[in-house]
């Protein structure tokens, strides 16, 4: 298994070229937020936006409408219970995140189906939080995507079957390999599985066991991947710039909150593009 370092970074982060515009960089679609995890989708479409994805578009629930405008009037917003507006975004989208505070109930299950139905060979789809819940209860077939699954130990343990405890490096690559794709298994030490390898990112600290912290990767791997070529580089970069920004906050903070990593975005974005 390899070790994530800075390396990742600037064999990812490109210097933005003049002759360009919000087009070049990748339009996300974030699909989440139930009437009552309506911070979950919030944080993942600020961490998008912070990340610099051209486009940012969030269905939700709409009672999420106000507050989410309110903090970013940067995105766009649209109610997700809204069938014919759900499928043409997710369609214009090259990113899609669906997961964070989805829910588990039958609108949920609704949204996931749509969404599911939707996407096409070429789109990458970031498959987080209550996403994948219902895929491991209600034993939903995959759609044909990029796939990235950005399970936690205990999500892993439904999708996959195997018990934290006998999550080993080889069992889970055999059932990354059944899935396709790449899995992202988040604990204190994460490691992805890659059709290209496998990934340990040693950065990260307990400063970072607060709810909305795994939100917000999903976000950030919506904005690298839509707007870094290399798919698989995207997914491992964000990884490691999500670590590496709580260990920087973590020097001098005892806790470091899922926000604060996303303002810090766009100065560590900077301190490492190549
Ligand atoms: N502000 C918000 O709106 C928030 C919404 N959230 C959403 O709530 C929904 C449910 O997600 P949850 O993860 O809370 O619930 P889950 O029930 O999926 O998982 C939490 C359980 O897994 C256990 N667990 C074992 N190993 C773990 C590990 N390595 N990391 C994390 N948990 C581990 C925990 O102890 C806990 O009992 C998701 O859609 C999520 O996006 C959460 O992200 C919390 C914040
Ligand atoms: N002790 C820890 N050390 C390092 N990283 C941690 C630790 N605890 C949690 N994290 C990170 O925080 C995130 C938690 O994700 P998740 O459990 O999905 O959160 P949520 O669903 O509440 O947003 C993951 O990226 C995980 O690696
Ligand atoms: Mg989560």
């Amino acid at each position: 298994m390899e070790t994530l370092t800075d390396k990742i970074l600037s064999e990812t982060i490109r210097v933005r070229p003049k002759e360009s515009h919000k087009g070049t960089y990748g339009r996300v679609c974030l699909v989440g937020g139930n009437d009552h995890f309506g911070g979950a989708i919030l944080m993942a479409t600020e961490a998008s936006v912070y990340s610099g994805a051209g486009l940012n578009t969030t269905l939700t629930d709409s009672s999420n409408s106000v507050s989410l405008h309110a903090r970013m009037p940067e995105a766009m917003v649209a109610d997700y219970t809204h069938h014919q507006e759900l499928v043409e975004l997710v369609a214009a989208a090259n990113t899609v995140v669906i997961g964070p505070g989805l829910g588990t109930t039958a609108t949920s299950m609704t949204v996931l189906r749509t969404v599911f139905d939707t996407v096409k060979p070429d789109q990458t789809l970031i498959i987080d939080g209550s996403a994948i819940t219902l895929v491991s209860e209600r034993h939903l077939s995959l759609p044909k995507a990029n796939l990235v699954f950005t399970p936690h130990q205990m999500e892993w343990q439904r999708l996959s079957g195997i018990k934290i405890a006998d999550q080993t490096d080889d069992a889970n690559e055999a059932v990354r390999q059944q899935l396709g794709g790449i899995v992202v298994l988040k604990s204190h030490q994460t490691k992805v599985y890659t059709p290209t390898g496998s990934f340990l990112n040693t950065a990260g600290t307990p400063a970072q066991a607060t709810g909305g912290m795994g939100d917000t990767l999903a976000g950030m791997i919506g904005g690298f991947t839509a707007q870094f070529a290399d798919q698989t580089k995207a997914v491992l970069a964000a990884v490691y710039a999500h670590s590496a920004i709580a260990d920087e906050l973590a020097q001098t903070q005892y806790v470091v909150l899922p926000t604060q990593i996303i303002h810090q975005l766009p100065r560590f974005m900077h301190d490492h593009q190549h």
